[in-house]
């Protein structure tokens, strides 16, 4: 559900480290976005383009070297980072809840049923007394979902969430965002995985600490010339093959299809896209 409410603003920032007394490294340099309610934003880049380091600034805890971070009033930000043992504080399920309920002024009982339905939806059926190192690294990445969603946060970021779950977790991830984004939670997803970027309404593309693209993904997978409401496909690049990133399997296979002279405006991202480009 989007109204164009914005809930965060970054401006104009930037994150740089000492790399060695004399040299700096920018991790983040010079970037500026707005995320409005109920959006799914794909973060996409190579490795060491800077992702992290925004979702680091979304979520609160990366420092700016220089530029501002203004969060819109009463906005919860919640995150889940990509190595799920670097956020988790409780011995058990229970306590993890716990810590991370705690500043919110609602009663016990209420707690106990976020905690109960939160586990619920990311499909993990557990005791709350479980101990959270006999997890498996995906566990834990669940755990830290659901201990996220019960938080009900405005902004939900996710640093590579999937990398550790199987592909019927992925698919529950999936279908658990287009669920909250439904009800207004913003997502921000950073992914390598650019599958799981053909489903939200905006790529921001990083590269060398610069945001390189912020738009629609169908611009973003295949090359497009627009001339007033119509777009048609060009032969030059993508922006995505430019960054040198791979395309999802659907973009691969339509753009084989399009060297043979087939579908020749069709853009589709999703394989059941492609199934209805073909059969039409
Ligand atoms: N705490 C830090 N100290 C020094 N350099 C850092 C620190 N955090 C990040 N960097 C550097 O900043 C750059 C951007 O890092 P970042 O983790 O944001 O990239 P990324 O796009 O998320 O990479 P990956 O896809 O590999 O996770 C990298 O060159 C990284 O080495």
């Amino acid at each position: 559900m989007q109204d164009g409410t914005t809930l965060i603003t970054l401006d104009n920032v930037r994150v740089y480290y000492a790399s060695s007394p004399d040299k700096v490294r920018k991790a983040v340099d010079g970037v500026s976005l707005h995320v409005h309610k109920g959006e799914w934003i794909s973060i996409v880049g190579a490795n060491g383009s800077g992702k992290s380091t925004i979702a680091g600034l979304l979520i609160g805890f990366t420092p700016l070297s220089s530029g501002s971070r203004i969060v819109e009033p009463d906005v919860t930000i919640r995150g889940v980072l990509q190595h799920p043992d670097a956020q988790v504080l409780g011995d058990t399920i229970e306590e993890e809840f716990h810590f991370a309920l705690s500043s919110l002024s609602v009663s016990a009982e209420e707690k106990r049923i976020r905690r109960e339905q939160a586990l619920h939806t990311v499909g993990l059926r557990m005791s709350p007394d479980t101990t959270i190192s006999r997890l498996s690294g995906g566990q834990k990445q669940l755990l830290n979902i659901a201990v996220a969603l019960s938080a009900k946060p405005d902004i939900l970021v996710l640093d590579e969430p999937t990398a550790m779950l199987d592909p019927g977790a992925r698919e529950r991830i999936e279908s658990i965002v287009e669920h909250i984004i439904q009800q207004g939670t913003a997502v921000i997803w950073i992914t390598h995985h650019l599958e799981e970027a053909t489903l939200c309404d905006r790529i921001i593309a990083m590269d060398n600490g610069g945001c390189v693209y912020d738009g629609d993904p169908v611009a973003f997978f295949y090359a497009l010339e627009v001339e007033g409401n119509v777009s048609r496909n060009v032969e030059s690049e993508s922006i995505c093959l430019k960054l040198g990133l791979d395309p999802p399997f659907t973009v691969k296979t339509a753009q084989l299809l399009k060297q043979q002279g087939m579908l020749p405006q069709a853009t589709p991202l999703r394989p059941e896209q492609l199934v209805r480009e073909v059969s039409s």
